[in-house]
Formats: C-alpha cells, structure tokens, sequence
C-alpha cells in the first residue's frame, strides 16, 4: 500500500454571506496516495474550488486541518508552496511572451538557478512537443498547446504535487486527448495529480479514485470499478425516441422491475435490474404510443450514471451539451 501524501481531516470551511452562513467545506475527510491521479467531481458551488484553495494555501479551513506530506495547511504554507504545483483555470500565460520565456520567468519565481532551470525548460518543451515553438509568442498558439504549456509551466519546480483545475475546459476533442496525454506522461513520474474536472469521460480515463462532493459534503469516494459496483441497478437501458410525452413516461414508469426514468434530449434512460425482462413490455408501450424507437443501447453504468445518481444533477459539461436536464425517479 502506497503513502498518503495528502491527509485531510475533518475540514470546513465557512464563508459569511447576507443569507447567512456558508457551509463551502463541511466536515470532509479523506486522503490521497502518493502518485494517484485523483479526481474531485460534484456540481456548480459544491466546493471543490475552496477544497483546493485550502490545499494549495490560498485561504484557511475554519476547522480541521489538512496535511501535505508532514506539513499542516495553515502552519507551514511555505514549505508546502514548494511541494505543489498549481495550474489554474484561468491562464495566467503572458500572451506577448515566448514559450520558452513564460517557463523562465516562472521558474525565476520559483528561486530555480539557471544551471537547473534552462536544461529543465528545454526537457518540458520537449515532453510538449512545442520545442519548434519555443521562440514564438503564446499569442500565436492553439488552445491545446497553451494548455499543455500551462500544465509543464506548473511542473516546473519538479513539485510532488500537481493541482489541475478543469485542464481540458473549452478545448477541442482532440486538444483534449493531447492533454490527456501530458497528464498521463507527468504522472509516471509518481507526482500525484488533483484534478477537478466537469467533464465524466475524462475523470473516467485518467483517475484511479474520484471523490464527489456535493453541498460541501463528501458523498463518495472509490476506485471506478467500485464506484460502478455501488450503483444499485444492474442495466442501463438507453432508448431514442420521436417525442416525449408526461404520458409515455408515466407509462413506462409503470412497468415492472423499471427503477428510475431520466430524460435526456429524445432519450430515455432506464435504469433496471434487468434489461431482458424490462425489454419486451417497453416495446409495447411505444408501440401503443405509436413512438418509434430511433436508437437502443443496454450498458453498465458511466461515471456520467453515477454522478446523476448521487447527485440528482446533470454534469456542466453535458448539461450544456444537451440542454437538459434532471432525474426522474418513478
Ligand atoms: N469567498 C466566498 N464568499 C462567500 N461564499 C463563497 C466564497 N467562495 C465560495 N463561496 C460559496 O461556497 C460554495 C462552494 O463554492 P466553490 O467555488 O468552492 O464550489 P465549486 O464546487 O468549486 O463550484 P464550480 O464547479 O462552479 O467552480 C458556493 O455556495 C459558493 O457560493
């Protein structure tokens, strides 16, 4: 079993607000293992932001404490700002200067010597592949490749902590796996990455566990594969259909051994113990209803089913895809 390098004990914390009393934090306690890629998923406000700016130093826990390796967050912030490295979600690139140069100045700032710095920056050039590119301006690079600079920029230092806040937002698909790949290649190197992201599909390949908060709560926390496991229904059931009506749902809803009905654009997800009994009579009703079926798929459940289940809501990142939505239980 591999260190934790990350121990967090009963945190809060608690914002003032004209409502009253924010609960941001509250009462979270886990720990992360030394060169795990670590996922931190819940909805919009559910606290994942404050989590990390308690980790990184920026603001204190009202109660609780959290340790990096042996120091506590609010004791020993400068020894803990050398052990981490932050990319934000935000650039902080400056746009006018070269790649080469926004590593120099960053490295600068972080008292690295010139003799360890200059071989260091032509090495994370090279692990972007952007060493061609090291004598343009950022200004004149794609989404992607000022992502992956990002990233590195934030390795610079060699921290055995890497935090990465929403790394692939607004990137393209392909721009996408690429950082994908950065992250992966960081990684080998046994640096253990926190990695808040909205989008399912990426948590589901890069981390070995995912925590999810929700309303400053801990509300799960495992590997994928059990995390799967504790969904308490064996198939998912995804059918396209022509139009959705209150009525075919409250057909459907009507059908035995049917769990949960979601909506999601023209598809319905039914959530069942057993598709091959649910199958036959829910094709009788959309035959009643004269609603052709467009599509079918029976799964196992996503990452994307899961975050649903525990949190009633839709991820950002799909919800703004679709438009949708909100879960439905019968
Ligand atoms: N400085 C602050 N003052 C008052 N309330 C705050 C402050 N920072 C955060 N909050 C509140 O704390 C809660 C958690 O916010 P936080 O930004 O940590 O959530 P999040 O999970 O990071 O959300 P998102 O995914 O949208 O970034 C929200 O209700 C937010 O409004």
């Amino acid at each position: 079993m591999r260190e934790s390098i990350i121990r967090i004990e009963h945190l809060s914390k608690v914002f003032p607000s004209k409502q009253g009393p924010v609960a941001a934090v509250d009462d979270i306690s886990f720990e992360v293992k030394r060169g795990e890629i670590f996922g931190l998923l819940g909805p919009n406000g559910a606290g994942k932001s404050t989590l990390i700016r308690i980790l990184t130093t920026l603001i204190s826990p009202s109660s609780g404490a959290a340790f990096i390796d042996s120091y506590e967050v609010s004791a020993s912030p400068e020894q803990i700002r050398g052990l981490i490295g932050v990319c934000p979600q935000n650039s902080t690139l400056d746009q006018e200067l070269t790649a080469y140069d926004n590593l120099e100045f960053y490295g600068r700032l972080q008292n690295m010597e010139d003799r360890v710095l200059k071989p260091r920056i032509w090495q994370l050039l090279e692990m972007t592949g952007l060493q061609d590119r090291a004598r343009s301006p950022v200004s004149t690079f794609s989404g992607g490749m000022k992502r992956k600079l990002e990233i590195v920029r934030a390795f610079i230092h060699k921290p055995d902590i890497l935090f990465l806040d929403e790394p692939t937002i607004g990137l393209d698909p392909e721009s996408r796996r690429e950082v994908w790949q950065q992250i992966e290649q960081l990684n080998v190197e046994e640096t253990t990455i926190i990695l808040t992201t909205h989008y399912m599909d990426e948590a589901e390949r890069l981390c070995n566990r995912i925590a999810f908060v929700d309303q400053g709560r801990l509300i799960a926390l495992d590997t994928m594969e059990n995390l799967r496991r504790s969904f308490p229904v064996g198939d998912l059931i995804e059918i396209g259909v022509v139009k959705i009506t209150g009525d075919l749902l409250a057909r459907i809803r009507e059908i035995p051994q049917v769990g949960s009905v979601d909506v999601r654009g023209l598809n319905l997800l039914i959530v069942t113990r057993d598709a091959s009994i649910v199958l036959p009579d829910l094709l009788r009703v959309l035959e009643q209803f004269s609603n052709p079926m467009t599509s079918i798929a029976i799964r196992s459940p996503s990452l994307e089913d899961i975050f649903i289940y525990l949190t009633g809501q839709v991820p950002e990142s799909d919800a703004i895809a679709t438009g949708e939505v909100g879960r439905q239980d019968s």
